[in-house]
């Protein structure tokens, strides 16, 4: 028979959830499958508050005591397996009527609605803490608004907890405008389903403003207008930074421009420096190997030449020949006419000699007027003769030069590799001798070198090493040669002579040593101490009572060109106080032709003095009377060679003859020269020549025998 109990139990099996009936002493009365299963034990008979987890067991008791209908509540059961499980208890009492009294609690398991729910919180604590311990502010904004933020959102914005909510988004930007540029970016990004990063200058609560980077994206990037988040940074501190190396930076640049400026200018600076020392070093070098005037080799380069081509020689059998070229009476034209003029000379010289050899062979200057030329590999020495007539040939025409014809000649001396020597010391040595052989043979010739010239060559530099001294030493004296009036046999003048005592025995005649004087210049204070002790002399012999007649003196070439002459002699005549009258200059006709209007202007000077000119040894040189008429000259002195031969030379008559008769025209007076014998007076008497001077009449003599030729003044004035 189907009991109440039976019915209450068939009736919780059609539940299809757990469910139970108890009595009203509490004691569970039938429960469906379903619990058992729940529970994994048969509830029936035990206490209906061992369904309920202990810490909820007193609550729920107390709900099924209240035995309201309907009561529902949030529970937990124990299973047997230990577990509690979340159900929702719902409590109904049997009807009245029914034969049992109690009620039936159904049960809906709610454990995973817990466990979601559970899940749900967790996440969201997870959430917060997240944000709440977010380095960067976090905020969720609709339509412009921002409905939350995390807490880092409102420090960076200076707002107390939930301050921000609701703001108005405009209200963190500086104003209208920067707001609206922002939405625009904003919305351009997020339409084209990108997330929008930007920084922007916003504005603090309390109206500071700080740089911010936000990067903000759509909840669902499907719908852009929608809510979005945002992520805040203060990046003040790194745009500061930023700033700081982009300014070090910009800053930096800016002085690596400055230094590669600086170093660009440097360089270059350097560069140009290093072509001008390369530019000062090829100078240098080519100074230190030519010559500075003629930029010809000189001696350096001259030695470095010879050097090399004697070891061609060597190698090919050969020979070559040095040849030294010193220019012949080169100082005079340097004195008289300048330097300038001896410069652009020597460098007209330089050209010919170039010319006048092969591009193989070497034209080197040593200075001065000394030229030297190297002929390498030669087969025979008469080769360096067929040179050295071209250069004679090269410098015979004449220069012209400042509106004058200059002549020049040279005097070479050639020696022979490897026959006069084998290193460039001999060699040159050598040359050097020849060319002074050449010299003294006549100048304007070459000679070449024979071992005989050491030995006059020594003498040649012993006598002038002597000669350097002669003057300081008092070495020299003056000897007077008579001229005498050829129509009376009296005394018309004296040509003062210089003598040279080199030793108590040795008098030396002036042909040996004044080539050499006039060659190194000391003719010059030697010819100044010729006039002024002839000078002297004079005023002596008047101091003793004598007629002084007038004195000739001899100017070599090189004295009259000198520049201080006309000064020196005016300082001589105002020193010894000489009549002019009593002074006579004797000068060559080659003397007078080399300058022109030089001359012309210096005889004029001495003319203008009272001093008298005449030409000497007339006939040797240009022997033109018509030239000499330009000249403020009075007398010539017919050259010895002339007169020689005179009784027996048809031909020298005819030229005394023609010269006496000339200068008669011309009114100059006629001293012949070299008179030795009567025959040669009478005809020269014949022949209307006024002077004569010679050995008929005296020898050149010293003051104490001259003197006595001398009529007294006494004698002279009765
Ligand atoms: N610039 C200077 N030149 C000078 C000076 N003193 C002399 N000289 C020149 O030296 C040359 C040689 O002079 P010297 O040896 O004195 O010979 C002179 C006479 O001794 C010589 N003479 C004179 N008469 C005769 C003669 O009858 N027979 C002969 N065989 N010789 C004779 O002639 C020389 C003088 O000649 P000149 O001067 O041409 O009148 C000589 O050229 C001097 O000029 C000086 O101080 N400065």
């Amino acid at each position: 028979m189907l009991t109440n109990t039976d019915f209450v139990a068939g009736a919780l099996a059609l539940i299809g959830v757990p469910a139970c009936a108890f009595g009203v002493d509490g004691t569970v009365m039938a429960a469906n499958a379903e619990l058992v299963t729940l529970l994994g034990r048969d509830p029936c008979g035990a206490g209906v508050d061992q369904l309920f987890t202990l810490h909820v067991r007193e609550a729920s008791v107390a709900l099924l005591a209240s035995a309201m209908p309907g009561v529902r509540w949030d529970t937990y059961l124990t299973p047997a397996s230990g577990h509690y499980f979340a159900v929702q208890a719902w409590v109904k009492p049997l009807p009245a009527g029914a034969q049992v009294q109690g009620a039936t609690i159904v049960f809906n398991d709610i454990s995973d609605v817990r466990r979601d729910q559970r899940a749900l919180h967790n996440a969201l604590l997870e959430n917060q803490a997240i944000l709440d311990s977010a380095v960067l502010g976090i905020s969720v904004v609709e339509e412009g608004r921002n409905l939350h933020c995390n807490t880092k959102m409102e420090e960076l914005f200076g707002y107390p907890p939930g301050g921000m909510n609701n703001l108005s988004v405009q209200a963190f930007y500086a104003d209208k405008d920067a707001w609206q540029a922002a939405r625009a970016e904003t919305m351009r990004d997020f339409t084209a389903g990108r997330i929008n990063v930007s920084e922007y200058e916003l504005v603090r609560r309390d109206g500071t403003v700080f740089w911010a980077r936000l990067s903000g994206r759509p909840f669902d990037l499907a719908h852009p207008r929608g809510r979005s988040v945002w992520l805040v940074d203060d990046i003040t501190a790194r745009r500061e930074a930023a700033e700081a190396v982009s300014r070090a930076r910009d800053e930096l640049e800016v002085r690596v421009l400055e230094r590669t400026a600086e170093l660009a200018g440097a360089n270059a600076l350097l560069q140009g420096e290093i072509i001008e020392r390369r530019q000062a070093e090829a100078r240098v070098h080519h100074m230190a190997y030519h010559d500075s005037l003629t930029g010809l080799p000189n001696r350096a380069l001259l030695s470095d030449r010879l050097d090399r081509a004697m070891l061609n020689a060597q190698r090919s059998q050969r020979q070559l020949a040095v040849m030294f070229i010193d220019l012949d009476r080169f100082k005079t034209i340097n004195d008289s006419l300048g330097h300038m003029t001896g410069d652009q000379l020597l460098k007209e010289v330089a050209n010919r000699l170039c010319c006048a050899v092969r591009g193989s062979d070497t034209v080197a200057r040593l200075g001065g007027d000394e030229f030297v030329v190297l002929l390498p590999g030669i087969a025979a020495p008469v080769e360096a003769s067929a040179v050295a007539e071209q250069i004679i040939a090269a410098l015979d025409e004449s220069f012209p030069l400042d509106g004058r014809q200059l002549h020049i000649t040279p005097s070479i001396g050639i020696c022979i590799y490897p026959d006069d020597g084998a290193d460039v010391a001999t060699l040159m040595r050598n040359a050097d001798t020849a060319m002074y052989h050449a010299k003294a043979t006549g100048r304007n010739n070459y000679q070449y070198f024979q071992p005989v010239m050491n030995q006059a060559a020594a003498q040649y530099f012993e006598l002038e090493s002597n000669l350097r001294n002669a003057l300081a030493r008092d070495q020299f004296s003056l000897h007077f040669q008579p001229i005498i009036d050829i129509g009376t046999r009296r005394l018309h003048a004296m040509e003062v002579l210089l003598r040279w005592r080199r030793d108590e025995h040795d008098l030396v005649l002036p042909d040996s040593f004044i080539p050499i004087i006039e060659d190194n210049g000391l003719i010059v204070p030697i010819g100044e101490w010729v006039i002024r002790q002839a000078c002297e002399q004079s005023m002596a012999w008047l101091r003793a009572g004598l007629q002084p007649v007038p004195l000739a003196v001899n100017l070599s070439a090189r004295q009259f060109t000198h520049g201080a002459l006309v000064a020196t002699v005016r300082r001589i005549l105002d020193e010894t106080g000489i009549d002019p009258a009593l002074l006579e200059f004797e000068i060559t006709e080659t003397a007078l032709m080399q300058h022109g209007e030089h001359t012309q202007e210096i005889l004029e000077q001495i003319n203008a003095m009272g001093i008298r000119l005449s030409i000497d040894d007339f006939g040797t040189g240009y022997s033109s009377l018509a030239y000499l008429k330009r000249f403020p000259v009075k007398k010539i002195k017919i050259d010895r060679a002339f007169i020689k031969d005179l009784p027996n030379s048809a031909e020298d008559r005819a030229i005394v003859a023609a010269i006496i008769a000339l200068s008669g025209s011309l009114q100059l007076s006629v001293v012949a020269e070299g008179v030795e014998n009567e025959s040669q007076y009478a005809l020269l008497q014949r022949h209307g020549c006024q002077f004569a001077q010679g050995f008929l009449f005296s020898e050149p003599a010293p003051d104490h025998e001259v003197r006595l030729l001398l009529p007294r003044l006494d004698a002279a004035l009765a």
